[in-house]
């Protein structure tokens, strides 16, 4: 086949609802965590992808599990947005301005830990809803605060919005922040060959260290973890970090090697960080 046999027709795009997207779930401002965190906004998409009813699927890689089901791949990355977290105040412009007890609104449980981990005294409320409804909250005084992923601030390109970045030695994100993947079903060569053009080598080298690390320390508990990965040249820098939920106790550090390395690195990372907490750590479900 030759470029000049691929299909000419637009490509049709199909919106599914998953159940992370469920405003009845939202409204009840039930956290996430309660609703089941595995597979929350992807498991309908997923089911159309497998059903044949859609071809491939727009991911973010940041909500996507470490697994995918049986049938179903992901070998092609967009390049990566900034990955940062952005704090969110018009008051202040770090956590570490923030006044004495101030009310922090975030659904995330590794944001809350890494807040509360930095800033003990601080009281954090959740905050759910898309990014408009958080944004209004915050408006309304429901919080002083808040977080969101620079990532989706800077697509949405909402003006105005009063979000300093956040210093990634301050506080790590969450692994695959910013990234958008692509999945579709194994074996489907006329898909694989129209997407292979688009893969970003790079983002795919940083989320397969990124990956590993987080699908080492996955296991059943819903611990908080961050982590970035990093190129510079031929070299893969892996920062991690696991905390207590109530940000009592945080384990972080660092793993550099070759780029070629990534998975073997973020598995070193995780065992790493894994024996430096002690099996009485984790926070089980
Ligand atoms: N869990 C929700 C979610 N999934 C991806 C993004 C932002 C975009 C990205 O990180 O790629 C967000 C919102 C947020 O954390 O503020």
């Amino acid at each position: 086949m030759t470029a000049f046999d691929l299909p000419q027709e637009a490509f049709e795009i199909v919106i599914i609802k998953t159940t992370g997207d469920d405003r009845s779930m939202i409204a009840n401002d039930i956290p996430l965590k309660e609703i089941g965190n595995k597979g929350l906004f992807t498991k309908e998409i997923e089911e159309a992808l497998l059903a044949g009813g859609i071809d491939i699927a727009v991911h973010s890689m940041k909500d996507m599990p470490t697994v995918q089901p049986e049938g179903l791949m992901l070998d092609c990355y967009l390049p990566r947005e900034d990955t940062r977290d952005a704090f969110i105040c018009s008051h202040a412009d770090t956590i570490h301005d923030l006044p004495q007890s101030a009310v922090v609104g975030t659904s995330s449980l590794r944001r809350r830990a890494q807040l509360l981990n930095r800033r003990p005294d601080l009281e954090v409320v959740e905050f759910r809803g898309n990014l408009q409804t958080r944004l209004k909250k915050l408006e309304d005084g429901v919080a002083f605060a808040t977080f969101l992923a620079c990532a989706g601030l800077k697509r949405m390109k909402i003006p105005g919005v009063p979000m300093t970045p956040i210093d990634t030695d301050d506080m790590l994100p969450a692994l695959a922040q910013g990234a958008i993947g692509i999945e579709r079903r194994v074996g489907d060569a006329l898909t694989e060959r129209l997407l292979a053009p688009l893969h970003h080598h790079d983002t795919g080298l940083r989320l397969a260290a990124e990956r590993s690390f987080l699908k080492t320390l996955d296991g059943s508990c819903e611990t908080p973890i961050a982590g970035l990965a990093e190129l510079d040249g031929d070299q893969l820098r892996l920062r991690g970090e696991i905390l207590k939920t109530d940000g009592s106790l945080s384990y972080a550090g660092e793993i550099s090697g070759s780029i070629k390395d990534g998975a073997a690195l973020g598995e070193s990372l995780a065992k790493e960080l894994l024996a430096k907490a002690g099996p009485d750590f984790f926070d089980h479900l």
